[in-house]
């Protein structure tokens, strides 16, 4: 790889990295050109390890909290905090060896190839320019790789793979950065049903902390700790998922009718979601919508 000498220090497993923790204080965001606040102060403390999810209705400030943690936008007030250092005193190099995302947006490297696009993941630890690969890096991308199910597709230009291999691609680039806090924007978009398992295991499995957006909310009440639910750019509730989606806040900021069921023969909790404005038995239910 170009433009990165080796590194220095021990190999280290993806498997033993450790996990940040992340402070995120009244920070809010708006636009310089557009009226009006985008992210309205939000503010949650995540302990080192946990998987948040944020989830809620389309444009309602997701991505935009997103990349406010992985230092792409500055929060026009508060903070965001990672192992206790404000992501924005800190240089962004020191922040890319701490924090990774998977963003929506894929990349337009297509003349890579898959191992040369995880390498690039090593970049954030090199210090100095014109060298080689060290033998450490060559592990980590392989393990990176292995992981993600992709030695097959190794040699394979990015621009000659299916939507959810490329997907699968930028996981791994990700976890070749030996993050601390792993940031993913709807990561099991474009994956079938078998690679969106692969992916929610790896989300489980990884000894990161982990803040994902995610659109399905019996997916994410099922792979998260803790659920911030926003709407129109305000949180409506950061905690246990069983206490944000609550029947009555999930109709409110989805504009629907939620119910909360219990499946068969599993006996787990699944909420369904209906337009009707038929009565429901539920105590929480919102007020009929007109
Ligand atoms: N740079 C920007 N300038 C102006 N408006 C913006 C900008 N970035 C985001 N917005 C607006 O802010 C709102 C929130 O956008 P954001 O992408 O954060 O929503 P989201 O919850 O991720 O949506 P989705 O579920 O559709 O991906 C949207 O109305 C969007 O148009």
């Amino acid at each position: 790889m170009k433009d990165c000498a080796d590194p220095v220090g021990p190999v280290r497993n993806v498997d033993t990295v450790e996990a940040a923790s992340l402070s995120v204080q009244a920070a809010s965001w708006s636009a310089r050109r557009a009226s009006g606040t985008i992210l309205h102060p939000v503010s949650f403390e995540l302990a080192a390890g946990r998987v948040l999810g944020v989830v809620g209705p389309n444009g309602s400030g997701k991505t935009t909290l997103l990349r406010l943690l992985y230092r792409f936008q500055k929060p026009t007030t508060g903070t965001v905090s990672v192992d206790g250092q404000d992501i924005w005193a800190m240089p962004a190099r020191a922040v890319a060896r701490k924090v990774a995302a998977v963003l929506q947006e894929q990349p337009t490297d297509f003349a890579l190839t898959v191992r040369e696009i995880v390498a690039l993941g090593r970049c954030p630890h090199r210090s100095g320019f014109g060298g080689s690969d060290g033998a450490r890096d060559g592990v980590i991308i392989e393990a990176a790789l292995d992981r993600l199910d992709l030695r097959g597709l190794a040699n394979r230009h990015l621009g000659t793979l299916s939507g959810g291999e490329r997907q699968r691609v930028m996981v791994a680039r990700a976890l070749a950065q030996e993050p601390r806090l792993l940031i993913l924007d709807e990561p099991t978009n474009h994956l079938d049903i078998r690679h969106q398992l692969e992916v929610i295991d790896l989300i489980r499995d990884l000894p990161l902390t982990i803040v994902t957006s995610l659109h399905d909310l019996n997916m994410a009440a099922g792979i998260c700790d803790d659920l911030l639910l926003l709407k129109s750019g305000r949180s409506l509730g950061f905690g246990p998922p069983s206490a944000v989606l609550s029947e009555g806040t999930v109709s409110d900021a989805f504009g629907v009718t939620a119910r909360r069921e219990r499946l068969a023969p599993s006996d787990a909790d699944h909420l369904t979601f209906h337009l009707s404005t038929e009565e429901t038995s539920h105590e929480d239910a919102p007020p009929q919508l007109h």
